[in-house]
């Protein structure tokens, strides 16, 4: 290749040609209209809409709730293993596309125990997309058993112990749904049994929440990252205590746009957790739902900030850090990494 020409790309180019982690990606939050209506015919449920147009349409949130009420509604014709497999491939497919090397995915069992379907239907599904990612892809993806928020701590407990038996297929727990009224110390117990399990720990704070919930993740549930967190920098002794953990947060731009936690890309505070030497990374969130998946929110974030070249390395070089692979993994990835800026 010839070097002089591939040493102009741009930070958007840039941002888009090299290997990276994703973090935070609900996979349910994957599920694209066309999948969700050829899910539902397969298995012989009638949607409330009378085409994926229609349903995409529906796609104009106001807040987190606004959205959660249409995610968990799509989530409804996710009923057998192989559905839960063809959701997770089809969201490998298009993480590969974007040149993702590891992903670590979230998964809501009790969106689906509600309606019946049990825990090993959803984790065996996933568990085996995941190592077809791994085999036919060159992906490293992990799982992360997530309890809903807005469900009680009994429940939470719950889930845990039906999930256990299926413990070798997910690496840690986290905790998402509605945040206002629902404080990680809520489920402190519930974290305190995972920790003494061995699960990594992570948890969403501060996207709709208040700095105060950040501090609970941090300090209650000993959260190993934060999921959004762009909250923190209300609080200027939350952010040097974040840098002095070196505690990731695990952001997710375009869902901040859609969900309307920021009213312009262009006064995102990526750029100022960045410049304040937090660990932040880029992710998805629930792409199909907020208008692209990881290169999509590299590269408009990049052009809404005037992100530098070194931003953008940065924001790779920290997917790899924040992410919970094996140390040998971690140096494969980040050799990867080297090796691709080195020709760009
Ligand atoms: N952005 C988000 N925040 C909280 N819970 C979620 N579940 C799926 N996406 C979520
Ligand atoms: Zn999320």
């Amino acid at each position: 290749m010839n070097t002089t020409m591939t040493m102009t790309m741009t930070p958007t180019e840039l941002a888009a040609a090299i290997p990276k982690a994703e973090l935070h990606i609900h996979i349910e939050g994957s599920l694209e209209p066309e999948l969700i209506f050829a899910l539902a015919q397969r298995n012989g449920l009638s949607l409330p809409y009378a085409s994926e147009a229609a349903l995409r349409e529906a796609y104009a949130f106001t807040n987190l709730q606004s959205f959660l009420d249409i995610y968990y509604a799509g989530a409804s014709v996710l009923l057998h293993e192989a559905d839960f497999h063809d959701m997770a491939w089809a969201y490998f497919l298009r993480a590969k596309a974007d040149n993702v090397v590891h992903a670590e995915l979230f998964f809501d069992p009790q969106t689906h125990t509600a309606r019946g379907v049990s825990v090993a239907t959803v984790i065996q599904g996933l568990a085996s997309a995941c190592a077809r990612a791994k085999a036919e892809l060159g992906i490293s993806a992990e799982l992360i058993l997530c309890f809903l928020r807005h469900l009680s701590e009994e429940e939470a407990f719950a889930t845990l112990e039906a999930a256990l038996p299926h413990r070798e297929q997910f690496i840690g727990v986290g905790l998402d749904s509605s945040e206002v009224g629902h404080p990680p110390s809520k489920f402190s117990r519930v974290f305190a049994r995972c920790r003494e399990l061995g699960l990594r720990i992570v948890a969403h704070a501060g996207e709709e929440g208040p700095p105060a919930y950040i501090w609970e993740a941090l300090n209650d549930l000993k959260t190993e990252r934060i999921d959004h967190g762009v909250r923190s920098l209300e609080d200027p002794a939350l952010v040097a205590e974040l840098a002095k953990r070196r505690t990731p947060l695990t952001v997710c731009p375009l869902s901040n746009l859609k969900l309307c936690v920021v009213n312009d890309l262009g006064d995102h505070p990526m750029k100022r957790l960045l410049d304040a030497g937090l660990c932040a990374t880029v992710n998805s969130d629930d792409p199909a739902y907020f208008g692209g998946y990881m290169n999509a929110n590299f590269t408009q974030t990049v052009q809404a900030l005037d992100l530098s070249r070194e931003h953008v390395i940065t924001l790779a070089r920290n997917s790899f850090e924040a992410s919970f692979v094996s140390g040998a993994r971690r140096a494969e990835l980040m050799a990867a990494l080297d090796r691709a800026v080195a020709t760009a």
